[in-house]
């Protein structure tokens, strides 16, 4: 039987959203007031959610609130018992992402961490074909991968060609990724996680496994992984990212102090002042924006002879 369409249903616009994850009491609001108003300034047509964990205070979810976004509370998802390792002590709590495949109320979402700004519109990738998993192909070149193999021979999918590895499956990050909200998937996640021993990039590592078979990577351009920067400069092209991940150590712009490796760089001391730029734009604030977007702005000039 064809599925019953209401009059005008059938073009109605397709229910989506950025979605970012908040965990603790910590500064990483920052980054998710950032990122709000990074999509009004790229005049992103979707909301951007916020999947926070009971543990985010009432102060920072009215913050986020004030600055039009959706908060919606998550339980924890925690792996398994184990005596893993992680690159780093606080990823365990990453695997909270899980819960935003619980979404449903949306058809297609795209992630972003928190630590991520969009200085361009990417809106498009709402329309990208169902059916896949896509995000930004990884760098195993950092540190923080020297307990892999591929590390250790000196491979890197940004670098294919530069030493041999045996088919290796692509590998993305985590940070950003476009993905179809579904409670099987959901349900099929956390039933494949419990059986799942944890590994060191712990939530990354899973989801990798588990949308391997449907992950097609999307360029670089739409996560900049700032190692990539002395990494794989070849790969970047500056003036053409569009979403740029402050994931390197120190490079966190709302606690930047410049004095880690690598963060006196010019390109990271410019990408740390045009997030601060748009952190700090008051034009770019909820109430501002949503006035001066709209005609009640020009009615006002209009009356008082300003216009
Ligand atoms: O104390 C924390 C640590 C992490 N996060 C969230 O978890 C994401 C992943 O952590 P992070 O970006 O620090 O990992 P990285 O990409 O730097 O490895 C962050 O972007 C935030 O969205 C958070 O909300 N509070
Ligand atoms: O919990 C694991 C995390 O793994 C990823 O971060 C890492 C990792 O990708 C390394 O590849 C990089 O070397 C490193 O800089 C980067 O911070 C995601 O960005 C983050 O959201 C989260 O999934
Ligand atoms: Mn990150």
């Amino acid at each position: 039987m064809a599925p019953l369409i209401m009059a005008g249903m059938e073009d109605a616009p397709m229910q989506a959203a950025y979605v970012t994850f908040l965990a603790g009491s910590g500064d990483y609001w920052k980054g998710v007031v950032g990122l709000a108003k990074g999509l009004r300034a790229v005049k992103s047509a979707y909301p951007l959610v916020v999947a926070c964990l009971p543990d985010v205070p009432e102060s920072h979810r009215r913050t986020l609130l004030d600055q039009g976004c959706i908060v919606r509370e998550i339980q924890p998802v925690y792996p398994p018992e184990s005596q893993t390792h992680f690159a780093m002590a606080y990823y365990v709590i990453n695997y909270s992402k899980l819960r935003i495949w619980e979404f449903v109320e949306y058809e297609r979402m795209v992630y972003l961490d928190a630590d991520i700004q969009v200085y361009d519109n990417i809106d498009h990738l709402f329309d990208l074909e169902a059916g896949s998993f896509y995000a930004v192909k990884g760098c195993f070149c950092e540190k923080t991968w020297s307990h892999t193999p591929q590390y250790k021979i000196g491979y890197c999918q940004q670098c294919p060609d530069k030493v041999a590895w045996p088919e290796p499956p692509l590998y993305f990050n985590a940070g950003m990724f476009v993905h179809e909200p579904s409670l099987a998937t959901a349900r099929a996640l956390l039933d494949k996680l419990v059986v799942t021993d944890p590994t060191p990039f712990a939530e990354q590592d899973f989801l990798n496994m588990f949308f391997q078979d449907v992950y097609k990577p999307i360029p670089n351009a739409y996560n900049l992984v700032l190692a990539m920067l002395w990494r794989h400069p070849e790969n970047v092209e500056l003036g053409s990212v569009k979403v740029v991940h402050y994931c390197a150590a120190g490079s966190k712009p709302w606690r930047f102090t410049g004095e880690e490796a690598n963060m006196k760089r010019e390109d990271i001391k410019m990408l740390v002042r045009k997030w601060w730029d748009i952190y700090n734009d008051e034009s770019l604030c909820l109430l501002g924006y949503a006035y001066r977007s709209s005609g009640y702005v020009r009615i006002c000039m209009k009356h008082y002879g300003r216009e």
